[in-house]
């Protein structure tokens, strides 16, 4: 079912300092910030060799990173994305598993403009895992 890693995301306070930091500090590319209402984040892509690192910070009332945010108010890993050929097949041989698909189920459009799906991070060892159809 798992392909690449698509990206890890990190979840700041302040996107513009972390893009700053990352790219002054780490000397790395960083994209220009994506403003994703549906999601309720704002996010940047550190382009890497080999993946991305996906740096989000709240957009709007009701984010769902705000939880996350209080807990760890100074940031933290929040996901990890893999990529899967078909995010159908993948939500349905999960929920089959019993693995939480969040949200309705259904795969929204993301940042990179394809199909994801969230699965829960208490089935996954407290880790959030994000599915990204390529
Ligand atoms: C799709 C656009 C973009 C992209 O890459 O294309 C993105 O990635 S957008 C990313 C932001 N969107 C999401 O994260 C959507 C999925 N997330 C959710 O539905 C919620 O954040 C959820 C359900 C994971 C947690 O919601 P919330 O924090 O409000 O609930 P709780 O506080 O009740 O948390 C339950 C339980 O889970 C622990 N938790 C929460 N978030 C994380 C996390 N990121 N990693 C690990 N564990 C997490 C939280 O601490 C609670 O644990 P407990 O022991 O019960 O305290
Ligand atoms: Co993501």
């Amino acid at each position: 079912m798992l392909g690449r890693v698509n990206h890890i995301a990190i979840a700041v306070p302040d996107l513009e300092a972390a893009s700053t930091t990352y790219r002054d500090t780490l000397g790395a590319r960083v994209s220009a910030p994506q403003a994703l209402p549906e999601h309720g984040v704002t996010v940047v892509f550190v382009e890497l060799a080999n993946t991305k690192v996906e740096l989000l910070e709240p957009l709007g009332e009701g984010s769902p990173i705000a939880a996350f945010l209080e807990k760890n108010p100074a940031g933290g890993m929040h996901h990890i994305c893999y990529e899967v050929a078909d995010i159908a097949e993948a939500a349905e041989s999960l929920k089959a598993a019993g693995a939480r698909v969040l949200g309705d189920g259904k795969p929204k459009i993301g940042a990179h403009r394809k199909p994801v799906l969230f699965l829960h991070p208490k089935d996954f060892f407290g880790t959030l895992v994000e599915l990204e159809e390529v």
